[in-house]
């Protein structure tokens, strides 16, 4: 098996998440779902979940699935790092993304989901792409879209190439040689406790030196910005006119006019630059002069983040061999 699908931004203006289209069950129910390496749980937005709690999302319905089978007593709950949740019961069913299908997924439909999903129309669900150790359904664990369909795929990869405020693809079972520049440069992944952590080799503010300093980190398709240590952070907006760490707006924020430096990230032997377009990530309420960064610190979260600002810099390959490593190369 192989298979290809858009990831399309969900607002036009700037890339907070991007979406994927999937099918669920017989006939096949289309729903647009937030691809995250981040996270362990296939969840969607159902006809389980309160009419209240939906607004514009489309809802997998599995009764209307003559596929669908009620996975009898479990349930699942998740938390994300934004403090957004959700929480129900779990159902498997035919699941197909870009081509690519497994027979019986765990499908996990909401019975109630927090108010920031009610608030995004864009987001029917999410798929998570991480390890299955971090998936939350009891009292047994589901085995992930990438897990099912990894016995079937041509090769156990899957590869994130996604696009500045444009759709890029998620590609499944092969790589892609049109969508890359150069050699792509693989490194070590850590699976305790379940995400694709990597290691940086270091970073450079604008045109200034690199620093090889090691920087272990998580690669999340599903977290928009970067959250690196403090020290970085500062050194990189040291460089900003007029950049303050705002309490208000809870992160590093900066006049939209001032010139931003872009930011260079080692992986190996190889560079990655975030053009300072990517950088300035949006005005912190519309209209407003005043911009939130791209970049902010990661003290207070546990955990380096490598969100979409920092992997549409590049194309990543999810290597599920054994062991599992993260491939990253210029586009
Ligand atoms: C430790 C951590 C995160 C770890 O992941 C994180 C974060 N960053 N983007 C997202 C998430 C997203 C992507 N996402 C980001 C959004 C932002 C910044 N805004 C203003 C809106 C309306 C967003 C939507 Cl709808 N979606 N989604 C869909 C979910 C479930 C997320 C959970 N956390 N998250 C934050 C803000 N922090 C502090």
């Amino acid at each position: 098996d192989t298979g290809s699908a858009a990831a399309t931004p969900i607002d036009p203006r700037f890339d907070i998440a991007y979406v994927t289209p999937v099918t669920i069950g017989t006939p096949p129910q289309t729903l647009q779902l937030d691809l995250d390496t981040g996270s362990s749980d296939l969840w969607v937005f159902s006809s389980h979940t309160p009419a209240s709690q939906v607004r514009g999302q489309r809802i997998y319905a599995p009764d209307k699935s003559t596929t669908s089978k009620l996975l009898n007593g479990h349930t699942w709950s998740i938390t994300y790092g934004d403090g957004s949740g959700s929480r129900g019961n779990v159902y498997t069913d035919k699941f197909t993304i870009g081509g690519v299908t497994v027979k019986s997924q765990a499908i996990e439909t909401a019975q109630q989901v927090s108010s920031s999903f009610t608030t995004e129309d864009a987001i029917d669900g999410l798929v998570g792409l991480g390890f299955s150790t971090l998936n939350t359904v009891s009292p047994n664990g589901q085995l992930t879209f990438f897990d099912n369909a990894k016995p079937n795929l041509d090769s156990p990869v899957f590869t994130a190439d996604l696009k500045y405020m444009k759709p890029g693809t998620y590609d499944f079972g092969f790589i892609d040689k049109t969508k890359y520049t150069g050699e792509i440069t693989y490194v070590p992944v850590e699976t305790d406790p379940g995400y694709w952590t990597f290691t940086s080799s270091g970073y450079g503010v604008g045109s200034g030196t690199f620093s090889s300093s090691p920087i272990t980190g998580i690669a999340d398709t599903g977290t928009s910005l970067v959250y690196l240590p403090t020290a970085i952070v500062t050194a990189y907006y040291r460089q900003v006119q007029g950049a303050t760490n705002s309490r208000s707006y809870g992160g590093y924020v900066f006049p939209c006019n001032s010139t931003l430096p872009a930011f260079v990230f080692g992986v190996g032997e190889a560079k990655f630059t975030i053009p300072p377009s990517y950088m300035s990530y949006a005005a912190v309420t519309d209209g407003s002069p005043t911009c939130f960064g791209g970049l902010q610190s990661s003290s207070g979260i546990g955990v380096n983040i490598w969100g979409d600002v920092a992997l549409k810099a590049a194309f990543v390959v999810f290597n599920g061999e054994e062991p599992p490593t993260i491939g990253w190369a210029n586009k």
